[in-house]
C-alpha cells in the first residue's frame, strides 16, 4: 500500500514538473466553438512534441492530431504514458481544442500495448508507478471531454487496443497484416476489469466473452463486423475520413455531447476514485518468468 502511495506521488510529481494541473477530479465543460484571444492574429497551427509523441493543433477547426512516434512499436512505457497524459492535459486545457485524432507515425503499428520491459526485473515501487500511469492514461482518455477519434494505421494489440477503445470512434486501415484485440489471455495474463468493460461496451457481452477468453487478435474485417472498429478505409483515405468524422461530431453543441459522454462513461469515476491494487511483484515475475 505504501508503495502504491509512493508511486502515486512520483507520477504526480512527473506531471507537475510538466506544468500540468494534476489530478483533475471532475469533467470540464468547454466552449462550443474554438476561440482566439481578441486582438491577436490567429495562429492557425500550434505544435508541441516530445521524444514519444507529436501533437499538432489546427486552431481554425479546433482539431488536434496526436501521433505516436516511439520506435520500434510505440510500446506504452512509463515515459510514453507520462508524455501521453501531459499532452492530453495540455490539449484539454487549450480552449482552442475541441477534438483529438490519435494515430501512429510508426509504419504498420498503432501501438504494441504495454511495454513488456517495464514489467520485468523492476522494483515493487516501479511496478506501482507504472500501473498507476496505465490507469491514469485510461482515466484521462476514456473520460476526456474532447471528441476523440482513433485513426488506427497498424496493429493494435492489448494496451494499444485499449487506447483505441477509449476513443469515441475508431477507423482502421484495411490491411491483411493488421490485427487488433485484447490478447492478454494468450499471454497468460488477465485483462483488468476496466479493459474488459471498455471492450464489452464496444462489442457486447457475448462477442467479448469469446474474444477475451481466447485472447483473440482480430483481422480488420472481423474487427469491423463485431463492432470493435467503426469503419474501415484504405490507408490513403484514413486522414480524410478521420477529419470528416470529427467534423460530424463537432457539429453538435459541446455541452450536450460532453454531458452525454460523461453520462455514458460514468463508470470510469469508480476507478478514478479508488485505484485498484497494483499487481504484486510476484504476479509480474510469475507471469513473465523474470
Ligand atoms: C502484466 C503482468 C501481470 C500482471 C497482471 C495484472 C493485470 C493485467 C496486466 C497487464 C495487461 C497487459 C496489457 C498489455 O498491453 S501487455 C503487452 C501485449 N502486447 C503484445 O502482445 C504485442 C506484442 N508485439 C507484437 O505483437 C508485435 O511486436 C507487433 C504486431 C506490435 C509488431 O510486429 P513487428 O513484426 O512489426 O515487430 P516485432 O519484430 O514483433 O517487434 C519489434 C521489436 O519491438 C519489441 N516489442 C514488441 N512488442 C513489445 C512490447 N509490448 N513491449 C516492449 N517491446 C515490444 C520486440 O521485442 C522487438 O524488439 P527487438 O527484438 O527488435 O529488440
Amino acid at each position: 500500500m505504501a508503495a502504491v502511495a509512493a508511486a502515486a506521488g512520483t507520477f504526480a510529481r512527473r506531471m507537475a514538473r510538466s506544468g500540468v494541473l494534476f489530478p483533475r477530479s471532475s469533467p470540464q465543460v468547454w466552449p462550443q466553438a474554438a476561440r482566439q484571444p481578441p486582438g491577436l492574429l490567429p495562429a492557425q497551427r500550434r505544435a508541441f512534441s516530445n521524444n514519444k509523441i507529436l501533437v499538432e493543433l489546427d486552431t481554425s477547426s479546433g482539431v488536434a492530431t496526436m501521433k505516436f512516434k516511439s520506435p520500434p512499436v510505440n510500446s506504452l512505457s512509463l515515459d510514453f504514458l507520462t508524455e501521453f497524459c501531459i499532452s492530453l492535459e495540455k490539449l484539454e486545457n487549450d480552449r482552442a481544442c475541441r477534438g483529438l485524432i490519435i494515430t501512429s507515425a510508426i509504419p504498420r503499428v498503432f501501438s504494441s500495448g504495454l511495454d513488456i520491459t517495464e514489467m520485468c526485473g523492476k522494483s515493487t515501487e516501479h511496478y506501482a508507478e507504472f500501473w498507476r500511469a496505465v490507469q491514469e492514461m485510461w482515466i484521462r482518455l476514456y473520460g476526456s471531454n474532447l471528441v476523440t477519434v482513433a485513426a488506427i494505421n497498424g496493429s493494435s494489440p492489448a494496451g494499444g487496443c485499449l487506447i483505441a477503445l477509449s476513443c469515441d470512434y475508431r477507423i482502421m486501415v484495411e490491411n491483411p497484416k493488421y490485427v487488433i484485440g485484447l490478447n492478454e489471455a494468450q499471454l497468460g495474463i488477465v485483462a483488468p476489469f476496466w479493459f474488459k468493460d471498455t471492450f464489452v461496451n464496444a462489442v457486447g457481452h457475448r462477442a467479448a466473452e469469446r474474444s477475451l477468453q481466447l485472447g483473440l487478435l482480430h483481422s480488420v474485417p472481423e474487427a469491423h463486423r463485431m463492432g470493435l472498429v467503426d469503419e474501415v478505409v484504405p490507408e490513403e483515405k484514413l486522414q480524410e475520413k478521420a477529419v470528416a468524422v470529427m467534423a460530424q461530431w463537432l457539429a453538435l453543441p459541446d455541452h450536450a455531447r460532453q454531458l452525454t459522454k460523461s453520462m455514458m462513461r460514468k463508470t470510469f469515476r469508480t476507478l478514478s476514485s479508488s485505484h485498484p491494487k497494483t499487481p504484486s511483484r510476484s504476479h509480474f515475475q510469475r507471469t513473465w518468468r523474470c
